[in-house]
């Protein structure tokens, strides 16, 4: 049997199947500015990462690439391309179908994202009948693949279980599972390990690393936290007020940082054992 999880054939040929180039994000109210220009390249496979405080416009940035800005906000600058198409020429219609298929989403916050009365198992099958076509069987069978994909212990009895039954760390588990369904070429996760305790976050952080690893998925991480990048991305982006300050390999980023704002993010970082990571990041070959 064809799995569903490992079909995505990592890519030889190194073309993005992302490209965003200096993207700007206004306010159809106002016409402020918001984001001030963000580029960065993802081919298969690699993961790139977004670091900043609150308010720099990661989350805004990560909307405007999955199309789904706000209604007051819009793209008002530079290009972004999924798969080698320029997104701004797509319709409601095609963005659909793209969505899943081609780049999905998990954010923080995942019960949020599940229906309380309908067993999450169900849910995920769901996912597959639509965006996959599969029958009922085929798509319960693929369902159960992907939960034990996504490390669950006990795929069945998770099937069966409602979203008020499971931990947090299980439901992002189960988000991933839904998001990487139709087998996207690329996963954004904002702040998806955020609310996670430093166990569970790593153990989530483990699992998008082995998706990359065996899929080719490639990733945009975006968090506050630079430990979270410093253990998964090759290469960091730095916001501040909606400006990317810093962007490089993550280990020039995060060792040699040009900035005095990306200074001042590793160094309040180093009272959470930001080291650590870094010496997983500096073992890397
Ligand atoms: N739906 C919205 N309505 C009004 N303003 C918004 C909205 N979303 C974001 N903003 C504003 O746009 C700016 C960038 O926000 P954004 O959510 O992208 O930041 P962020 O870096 O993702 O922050 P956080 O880590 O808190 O999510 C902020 O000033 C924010 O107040």
């Amino acid at each position: 049997m064809t799995s569903l999880v490992d079909s995505a054939a990592v890519s030889t040929v190194a073309d993005p199947v992302l490209a965003v180039r200096d993207v700007r994000v206004s306010s159809r109210v106002d016409g402020r500015e918001i984001v001030h220009g963000v580029s960065f390249e993802l081919t298969p496979g690699k993961v790139v990462g977004i670091v900043g405080e609150s308010g720099s416009g990661k989350t805004l940035t990560c909307r405007a690439v999955l199309g789904i800005l706000p209604e007051h906000f819009e793209i008002s600058g530079g290009s972004v391309q999924l798969a080698g198409q320029d997104v701004s020429a797509l319709s409601q219609a095609q963005w659909t179908a793209l969505r899943g298929s081609t780049i999905s989403a998990v954010f923080q916050d995942p019960a949020s994202y599940l229906n309380p009365s309908i067993p999450v198992g169900a849910q995920l099958a769901e996912v597959l009948r639509v965006k996959k076509k599969l029958g009922r069987r085929a798509a319960r069978r693929g369902a159960l693949e992907l939960l034990d994909a996504v490390q669950l212990r006990d795929p069945e009895l998770v099937y069966t279980q409602y979203a008020f039954e499971l931990s947090g760390g299980m439901l992002q588990r189960i988000l991933i599972a839904t998001a990487i369904a139709a087998g996207p070429r690329v996963l954004i996760a904002d702040e998806a390990t955020t609310a996670l305790d430093v166990t569970v976050q790593a153990e989530i952080l483990d699992l998008l690393a082995d998706l990359r690893e065996r899929t080719g998925l490639a990733l945009v991480v975006v968090s506050h936290d630079l430990a979270v990048v410093a253990q998964l991305c090759d290469e960091v982006l730095v916001m501040r007020d909606g400006e990317v300050v810093e962007h490089g390999a993550t280990t020039e980023v995060l060792y040699h940082p040009r900035h005095a704002y990306t200074r001042l993010l590793i160094s309040e970082h180093e009272q959470y054992g930001l080291e650590k990571f870094l010496d997983r990041t500096e073992a890397r070959p």
